[in-house]
């Protein structure tokens, strides 16, 4: 299955981007956060598509062919291969944050036992970590950080309209968890993305040590 590019990106583009996907997938796949060809991942490419995984491929063996092209209506461009299935939830974060560059999904064990856990409360409330400022925006511990943890559906305009509820309260939103599934976070470029992915499964881990010890 080939990827044809509309005229208006520059095949470098499109093949920069996917390789930076490629190669960041790898490494998270690396670490364990992508079992069983679970997470996705995705790049704007400009204000009309984005490049994203195709459905059902294993995490930690992508290369350029494994990427496909998407409009942000969450359509397959200029191939008839299949986005993934979460496809719908990389869009609305392109639409909805303008200066949203990549857009990183995973399953670590971390992360899925933090959203059964916090599911109850709805959100996972951190305060006093250093690691906070990790997140853009945060230029202290003292600054709350709060990442809700939205029902598990495989309908995507459920998940997409929690979001948008979220959003439209006038909340901050830097991430989501969904409940037994995993994380989803983005960044203006792939390093903020990957940045906020980290600090994050690393912050969810410290919250799950301080309950294992009663803290
Ligand atoms: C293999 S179970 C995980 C999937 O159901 C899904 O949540 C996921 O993260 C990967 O789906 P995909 O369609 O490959 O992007
Ligand atoms: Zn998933």
């Amino acid at each position: 299955m080939s990827q044809q590019l509309p005229d208006s990106i520059p095949p470098g583009l499109f093949a920069a981007r996917a390789e930076a996907i490629a190669d960041a997938a790898r490494e998270l796949a690396l670490a364990g956060w992508t079992p069983a060809t679970s997470s996705n991942f995705s790049m704007r490419i400009d204000a009309e598509h984005a490049a994203i995984t195709i459905s059902g491929r294993d995490k930690g063996k992508l290369g350029r062919d494994d990427i496909m092209l998407v409009d942000m209506q969450g359509h397959a461009v200029g191939t008839d291969a299949r986005p993934s299935a979460e496809t719908a939830l990389h869009t609305q974060i392109y639409r909805r944050w303008p200066g949203a560059q990549a857009v990183l999904h995973t399953h670590s064990r971390t992360q899925s036992v933090a959203s059964r856990l916090f599911a109850r409360d709805g959100l996972i409330r951190l305060e006093g970590w250093e690691l906070q400022k990790a997140i853009a925006g945060h230029t202290t511990h003292e600054s709350v950080l709060e990442i809700p943890v939205f029902p598990n559906t495989q309908h995507m305009p459920e998940l997409v309209a929690r979001v948008d509820a979220w959003l439209d309260a006038g909340k901050p939103l830097a991430a989501y968890l969904i409940d037994g599934h995993g994380i989803y976070t983005w960044g203006r470029d792939m390093a903020e993305a990957r940045r906020h992915l980290e600090a994050l499964e690393f912050l969810l881990g410290c919250e799950l040590d301080l309950r294992r010890l009663n803290a």
